[in-house]
């Protein structure tokens, strides 16, 4: 049976300060890249032979991927890079620590941009430019709802990953916490009002079997 293992990168800097991250590029702490190797430990134990890894385009998921590559002796892959798997941009709370916001906005507000799935955290007023997305014509969003990240997300599983796996090639997925949950709630086909139970820690990764049609059967978090 074919197999997907998904993983979110291990902390960055920017979890273990406690601030909104979303599309800002920030490396892994050391405890990050203890958590990489801890994931990296996990997976090998599954003795899977991978035929791609992807991931996004922000270091602390390429960091991890790279890891983890390396320890489960497959450094011969190729690790497909995409803005797609970015995790969602968070706007205008970008940078700011997430307990102040909670006081600033209240915690329900902040539970539904965090956790709900078309909430949309305050939007920027200026959009960034950066060269790894002007070369390819993607605009950088002003902010980004789970349901948005999901759309832009899709394409990606629909015409590189799924068609992998429909040809019997194991797959493994190094990304972000939202953008996770966001093809999480795709595969397992979570209703709208409960992707806010849904929570991905850094550097815990999934286990899912599939079908030949592509309907998941099975799914591990590895402990
Ligand atoms: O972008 C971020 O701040 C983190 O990757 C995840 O955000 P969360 O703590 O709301 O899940």
């Amino acid at each position: 049976m074919v197999k997907l293992v998904i993983t979110r990168h291990g902390e960055s800097q920017a979890n273990r300060d406690n601030v909104y991250t979303g599309w800002s590029d920030v490396k892994l702490t050391p405890k990050g890249i203890e958590q990489a190797h801890l994931a990296a430990g996990l997976i090998r134990n599954l003795d899977i032979q991978f035929s791609d890894i992807h991931t996004s385009f922000l270091q602390r998921a390429i960091t991890t991927s790279n890891l983890i590559c390396d320890e489960i002796g497959q450094s011969y892959l190729p690790i497909h890079k995409t803005w797609r798997l970015n995790e969602r941009h968070y706007g205008a709370l970008r940078g700011m620590n997430k307990d102040d916001s909670k006081k600033q906005f209240g915690v329900e507000q902040i539970a539904k941009w965090r956790r709900g799935y078309t909430a949309l955290p305050p939007q920027l007023t200026i959009r960034d430019h950066e060269r790894r997305y002007d070369e390819l014509g993607v605009k950088i969003p002003l902010s980004e709802s789970l349901e948005m990240t999901q759309k832009r997300l899709l394409p990606y599983w629909n015409d590189v990953i799924a068609g992998k796996l429909l040809d019997g090639k194991n797959q493994l997925i190094v990304a972000h916490g939202s953008s996770l949950r966001a093809l999480i709630k795709y595969l397992d086909d979570i209703p709208d009002d409960e992707i806010n139970t849904v929570e991905v820690p850094n550097g815990q990764p999934i286990m899912y079997e599939f079908d030949e049609q592509l309907k998941a059967i099975s799914k591990i978090i590895l402990k």
